[in-house]
C-alpha cells in the first residue's frame, strides 16, 4: 500500500534534519495518536513538534535503564502529588539550529523556538524526563494544544500544561534565598495572549536557568536596566493592606502592565510569612512576600519619567508575632542608607529628616512671606489660619531625635490668605494655635463653612515642649466636658486671640472640704421618695400619689420634658417682678457672718424661690421618668463662644430651644460660705450661694452655709453671662438626691423660645450701683439694663446681696 503522503512528507521533513524514518516512525505514531489525527498541528513549523519528540526519545535511550526508571519513579511520585500533568516540551540549548524557526509562526518570546503543547497523557509520554529539565531545563511558558501560533495558552481541560516539578523546586529555591535577602519576585502570569518574557529578552531564544545555579538578587537586576525599581521591601501586612498589588518589586514588569493576576490572597507567601504551595504560587503569579524581622517597611521606587516614591510604613501590630518594632531613629536611618545607595546621593551627612524639615520650613517661609502683606491689609483674621510654629526655627535641629510632631492641616481647594507666621511660646501659643483652628473652622463655628473649610494650617510642635496641660488644651477645643457630659461642647473665639481659661470641667458638684453634703441612703426616709411609683410618674401617676410632686402640688414637667408653662410664669415672675419678690430674713444669717468675719451685721434678705423636687434612686421609677429632667444632664448642643460686646466668654446654644427647656445645671465645688470668703472672693467670678432654705430651715451651723463655687471646677454654666431683667435663662433649685435642705442642684431653664447661635444669659441680681461689689460694665444689651439705668433695683448675688 502506498504511503500516506502526509506521512511521506513528514519523513521527508525528518530526513533532511538528518532523523531517519525509523526514528520517525514510532514518535508519529505516538503524536498521531496524541494528537487525534491532527496533521496540521504535527506538520506547523516544519514538523517542529515531530522533530523534538524524537529529540526527546533520544535522549531518553541515552540514560540507563536503571538509573531512568529510578528517577522517573521519585518524578513520578513527586509530580503525580503535585502536578496530574507534565509539559511536553522545553527548548534545548544547541538545538535551535536542528528546527529552523518559521519567521510566520514564530513567538516574539521565544524567537521563534515556540512549540505547542498536545494533549498530554503520562503513558503516552513516559520519555519527557525530569532529569533533562534538571539539566537544561527552560523556564518555559504553558504550551498549548491550540492554534500554536505564536501565542501562549493555557490548555484545556485535556491538554493542561502546568509548570513541571522540577520548575517549581527551583522557585522554591530561588524564593527561599531572596527571602533573606528581603526582595520579592513576581512569577510572571500565564495568560492567554500575553507575551511572557521581557522586550529584553526578545530576539533571545529564552531565558535558561541551570537547576543548580544560585538564583540571586543580583542576577535578576542585571537582566532588567529598563527598570528603575531600585529597591523594595513588602512585607507580609501589605498584602492585606491592598499594597502588594504595587509594581515596585517586580521583576517581570510585563506582568506589572497588566492588572494583578490575583487577588492578593493568592500570594506566594501567605499573611502568615509561611510559603504557599506550589500549585498556589502557580496559580496566584503574585508578587512574593517575604517576611522579615522588622514589621515596618520602606517602599523606594521610581518611574521612568522621573518621579519618585517613598513609602515608610510602621506595623504596629507587634502582638501577632515577634516583630521587633524599630525605634524612629532606626527607621530614619534605614531610610537615610537606602536613599544613598538608590539615588546615590554622595554627601555623608545626608539626612532625611532635614530634608523634611528643609521642606517644611521652606513652606512656612514661602507661606509667611506671601501672607504678610494681605494679612495687613485685611488686618483681621481670615478664615484660612494658621501657621505656627512652637519654637525658635533652632529648635527643630535636633536631628528629630527629641520626637517633633509635624502636622500639617491644609486645605488647598478654598483659596485662602493665610495669617502671618506666629512662633508660639509654651501652652498659651500652642492653646491659641487650637482655639484658632477652632475659630476658623470649627463646625460650630456660625461665620464661615461648618465643614472645617477654611484651613489651611502648618503647625510645627515640638513635642518635648508638651505638658499635660498642653494636650488637654488641644483637646478640649472640640469637647471640653472631657467626656463628662453625655454631649460635646465646643469652644470658639472668632474675634481675638484669647484662649479657654483653664479649669477642671466637672459634671457634678464636688465637694471641697468642709462643706457637709451626705448622699446617704439611710438619711432619705420614704416620705422622700415615691417607691410606690413605677416607670413614668409622670405617665402612671397623679401627682398627689407621687410623693416627689407632693412639695409642689403637681409635677413641673410636662411628658416633652419641659418645665410646667405655670411653675415657669411663676418662677420668672417671683425673679423679675419686684411686686412678687419676697424677701426673708434669718435671724442669724450665715453670709453675713462669713462676710464680715465673726462682725454679725443684719440680714439683707434672702429671695423666696420655688423648688423643684425630682425622683432619685430610692424611688420605684425608671431613670426615663418625666419628673427626672436635670439628674440626667445637658442634652442641648451647647457652645462656648467669645461674646464680641465685651463680656468675655459666653455660652449659646447652637440649635434652637422651646421654652422651658432644661439647659444646665450650675456646677463646682461646694464650698461653705466661709471657705468661700477665705479663697479671697473678689477673684472669683462664679459663685451661687445656695439659700434657697435659709429662712425657713434657719441654716446655723457654718458647714451648711453652701456656696458653689466654678472658678476652678466647674462646667459650662461658669460661662453664662448676666443679662439684667430679660435674660433667656432663669435658675432654679432642684433637689435631687438629698433632702437636706441646705444642699441642692441650680438648674437653668430657657425663660423663651431661645434661637440657634442665641447667647445664653440669665440674670445675676447684681446691683450696679453698688461699686463695692460686682465690677463690671453691664454690657448685656438690655433695654432693661440696670446699669445704663442705675436703676434702685436691689442685687441678690453672693457679693453685694441686696444692698
Ligand atoms: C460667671 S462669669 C461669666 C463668664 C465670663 N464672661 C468669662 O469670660 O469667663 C461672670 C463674669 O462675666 C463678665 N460678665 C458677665 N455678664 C456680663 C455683662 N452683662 N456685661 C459685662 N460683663 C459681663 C463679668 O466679668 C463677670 O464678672
Amino acid at each position: 500500500m502506498a504511503p500516506d503522503p502526509r506521512v511521506a512528507r513528514a519523513f521527508k521533513a525528518m530526513k533532511a534534519i538528518g532523523i531517519t524514518e525509523i526514528k520517525v516512525k514510532p514518535v508519529l505514531k505516538k503524536l498521531l495518536r496524541l494528537y487525534e489525527k491532527n496533521w496540521e498541528l504535527i506538520e506547523e513549523e516544519n514538523y517542529r513538534v515531530l522533530a523534538d519528540a524524537i529529540f526527546d526519545e533520544e535522549d531518553d535511550a541515552k540514560v540507563s535503564d536503571q538509573k531512568k526508571s529510578k528517577i522517573d519513579e521519585e518524578n513520578y511520585e513527586e509530580e503525580a502529588q503535585e502536578e496530574p500533568l507534565r509539559p511536553l516540551k522545553r527548548l534545548r540549548r544547541g538545538q535551535e539550529s536542528r528546527v529552523p524557526p518559521s519567521p510566520s509562526n514564530s513567538s516574539p518570546s521565544l524567537g521563534g523556538a515556540l512549540l505547542k503543547m498536545p494533549k498530554v497523557e503520562d503513558d503516552e509520554l513516559p520519555a519527557t524526563s525530569s532529569q533533562h529539565q534538571s539539566q537544561d531545563s527552560v523556564k518555559s511558558p504553558r504550551l498549548s494544544a491550540g492554534n500554536g501560533r505564536g501565542e501562549i495558552q493555557r490548555l484545556g481541560n485535556k491538554g493542561k500544561a502546568p509548570v513541571s516539578a522540577h520548575v517549581a523546586s527551583t522557585e522554591n529555591r530561588c524564593i527561599r534565598k531572596r527571602s533573606s535577602q528581603a526582595l520579592s519576585i513576581r512569577e510572571p502570569a500565564v495568560e492567554s495572549g500575553i507575551p511572557l518574557l521581557t522586550k529584553k529578552m526578545s530576539g533571545t531564544r529564552a531565558l535558561i536557568i541551570p537547576k543548580d545555579e544560585p538564583f540571586t538578587d543580583d542576577m535578576l537586576i542585571d537582566n532588567r536596566p529598563q527598570y528603575e525599581v531600585p529597591i523594595a521591601v513588602i512585607h507580609p501586612d501589605s498584602i492585606s493592606n491592598g499594597v502588594s498589588s504595587s509594581c515596585n518589586v517586580s521583576l517581570e514588569e510585563q506582568v506589572c502592565e497588566g492588572p494583578p493576576a490575583s487577588s492578593n490572597l493568592n500570594g506566594q507567601y501567605r499573611v502568615d510569612g509561611v510559603p504557599a504551595s506550589s500549585s498556589e504560587r502557580r496559580s496566584s503569579n503574585e508578587l512574593t512576600i517575604v517576611p522579615e524581622k522588622n514589621p515596618s517597611s520602606l517602599e523606594i521606587a521610581s518611574s521612568p519619567m522621573g518621579e519618585v516614591k517613598i513609602l515608610l510604613s510602621c506595623n504596629s501590630d507587634v502582638g501577632r508575632s515577634n516583630f521587633h518594632m524599630p525605634s524612629i531613629d532606626e527607621l530614619r536611618q534605614s531610610m537615610e542608607e537606602r536613599c544613598l545607595r538608590s539615588y546615590k546621593i554622595i554627601d555623608p551627612s545626608f539626612s532625611v529628616m532635614n530634608l523634611l524639615q528643609n521642606v517644611c520650613e521652606c513652606f512656612l517661609e514661602l507661606t509667611t512671606n506671601s501672607s504678610c502683606e494681605s494679612q495687613e491689609r485685611l488686618g483681621t483674621v481670615t478664615p484660612c489660619d494658621l501657621l505656627t510654629k512652637s519654637t525658635a526655627p533652632d529648635a527643630l535641629h535636633n536631628g528629630g531625635s527629641k520626637g517633633n510632631i509635624y502636622t500639617c492641616f491644609a486645605d488647598v481647594a478654598t483659596p485662602q490668605v493665610p495669617r502671618p507666621l506666629q512662633f508660639l511660646n509654651g501652652l498659651n501659643d500652642l492653646v491659641g494655635t487650637s482655639e484658632d483652628m477652632v475659630a476658623n473652622g470649627s463646625p460650630m463655628s456660625d461665620k464661615g463653612d461648618p465643614e472645617f473649610s477654611g484651613s489651611c494650617s502648618l503647625a510645627l510642635v515640638t513635642q518635648c515642649q508638651l505638658t499635660p496641660d498642653d494636650l488637654r488644651a488641644i483637646h478640649d477645643v472640640k469637647n471640653i466636658t472631657k467626656g463628662e457630659e453625655r454631649v460635646e461642647i465646643s469652644w470658639v473665639n472668632e474675634v481675638n486671640h484669647e484662649r479657654l481659661p483653664t479649669f477642671y470641667y466637672i459634671a457634678q458638684n464636688l465637694v471641697y472640704q468642709n462643706a457637709s453634703v451626705n448622699f446617704t441612703l439611710s438619711q432619705i426616709g420614704a416620705e422622700h421618695c415615691c417607691s410606690d411609683c413605677f416607670g413614668n410618674c409622670l405617665a402612671t401617676t397623679s401627682a398627689i400619689a407621687c410623693a416627689c410632686a407632693r412639695q409642689t402640688g403637681k409635677f413641673v414637667y410636662t411628658l416633652e420634658g419641659l418645665l410646667d408653662e405655670e411653675f415657669l410664669a411663676e418662677c420668672v415672675s417671683i425673679t423679675r417682678d419686684p411686686q412678687q419678690q419676697c424677701l426673708l430674713n434669718c435671724r442669724d444669717c450665715p453670709l453675713e457672718r462669713s462676710k464680715n468675719e465673726g462682725i454679725l451685721e443684719p440680714c439683707k434678705g434672702h429671695l423666696e424661690r420655688s423648688i423643684i423636687r425630682e425622683c432619685w434612686s430610692k424611688c420605684g421609677c425608671y431613670k426615663q421618668c418625666g419628673n427626672r429632667v436635670v439628674q440626667r444632664g445637658i442634652n442641648s448642643k451647647l457652645q462656648v463662644f467669645f461674646t464680641p460686646e465685651g463680656k468675655g466668654w459666653g455660652l449659646r446654644t447652637l440649635e434652637k430651644l422651646p421654652k422651658g427647656a432644661f439647659v444646665c445645671e450650675f456646677v463646682g465645688e461646694i464650698v461653705t460660705t466661709k471657705e468661700l470668703y477665705d479663697r479671697n472672693t473678689k477673684k472669683h467670678n462664679c459663685p451661687v450661694l445656695l439659700d434657697a432654705y435659709w429662712v425657713s430651715k434657719g441654716v446655723s451651723k457654718e458647714e451648711e452655709a453652701l456656696c458653689l463655687d466654678a472658678t476652678n471646677f466647674g462646667n459650662v454654666a461658669r460661662f453664662l453671662n448676666h443679662r439684667c431683667f430679660d435674660a433667656n435663662l432663669i435658675e432654679i433649685p432642684v433637689e435631687i438626691e438629698s433632702p437636706e435642705h441646705h444642699y441642692y442642684h441650680l438648674a437653668f431653664f430657657t425663660t423663651r423660645e431661645v434661637d440657634a447661635l442665641e447667647e445664653l444669659t440669665w440674670d445675676y441680681g447684681v446691683d450696679f450701683d453698688d461699686h463695692d461689689q460686682m465690677s463690671f460694665q453691664c454690657q448685656c444689651g438690655s433695654k432693661f439694663c440696670r446699669n445704663m439705668k442705675r436703676s434702685n433695683s436691689k442685687c441678690f448675688c453672693i457679693y453685694c446681696y441686696g444692698t
